[in-house]
């Protein structure tokens, strides 16, 4: 059997204060995850329990205390240069125009071609023509396509995604989400998408991983997401079985939303 495009295997990760060092906060424990080659998996879970952290030890950008990292059957080491990343936040630089944007990584690795390449993936997320402008000048939509064009541009094997449309309106996020399948349909990419809304996970996904409330989250659930493909995901949310799967989800989820808010609210008074 080929090796997983990822594997997490019981990873932890805890914060240490840099003012005191007995604070310690363990966000993520016991977290064995895979993500196929090809697949498409998303992680749900409450707010804070630990979803942009399991991100990141997958990105390479943070160690985990304890556990290990392999990338297509090998132990990573630093950051993940086999993937590609897709942040909440804006990533666009200012100064440089849509193309130049998406043109930044192929020149830091020296390709000859990077204009070219950057004009056909602009063009590939509904942008040709759109090249010249500034990121101040594109609509919030727009600047999410430029960022997948940046992304996908540089070809990676795996896609990290962290609530890439959570800004957007719900139809433009529509629009994006059932771009990202049409491209990740013909790539066939791994990817790792991280939401915290669970209709985008069931519309996009092979499987769905449920983590459970912090600290210490660990998945508490795996689901199967059996939907026909392509998928059309504001049609696929009328179908039977796509309401059944929410429900099943849902039942194990639930409880663990209540907890994060419950939480975060006594962050708040504290
Ligand atoms: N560098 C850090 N130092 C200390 N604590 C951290 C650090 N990074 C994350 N945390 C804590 O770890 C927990 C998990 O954070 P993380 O951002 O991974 O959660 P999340 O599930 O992505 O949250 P959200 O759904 O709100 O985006 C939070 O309680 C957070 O405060």
């Amino acid at each position: 059997m080929s090796a997983a495009a990822l594997e997490l295997a019981g990873v932890a990760c805890t914060f240490v204060s840099k003012d005191d060092a007995s604070q310690r906060y363990t966000a993520v424990r016991d977290v064995s995850l895979t993500v196929g080659a090809g697949e498409f998996v998303s992680v749900v879970g409450p707010t804070g329990c630990g979803k942009s952290t399991l991100l990141n030890v997958a990105a390479g950008l943070l160690s985990p205390s304890t556990g290990s990292v392999k990338v297509f059957g090998q132990p990573l080491q630093g950051t993940n240069r086999r993937a590609g990343y897709m942040f909440q936040a804006e990533s666009l630089m200012p100064w440089r125009t849509a193309a130049q944007n998406v043109m930044a990584g192929l020149e830091f690795r020296g390709a000859a071609d990077a204009r070219p390449q950057a004009e056909e993936w602009l063009r590939r997320v509904g942008l040709g023509g759109f090249g010249d402008r500034y990121p101040h000048q594109l609509s919030g939509g727009m600047r999410k396509r430029v960022s997948l064009a940046q992304t996908l541009v540089l070809d990676p094997d795996i896609i990290l995604m962290d609530e890439p449309f959570s800004a957007l309106d719900v139809q433009t996020r529509q629009l994006m989400e059932n771009e990202v399948l049409a491209l990740w349909a013909a790539k066939r990419k791994a990817v790792l998408f991280i939401t915290h809304d669970l209709d985008e996970a069931i519309a996009m996904s092979d499987r769905v991983i449920v983590l459970s409330a912090g600290p210490g989250s660990r998945p508490i659930g795996e689901f199967v997401i059996d939907l026909e493909r392509p998928r059309d995901v504001a049609e696929v949310r009328t179908t039977p079985r796509f309401v059944e799967l929410h429900q099943a989800i849902w039942n194990v989820l639930r409880d663990e939303v209540l907890k994060g808010y419950a939480q975060q609210l006594q962050v708040k008074a504290a």
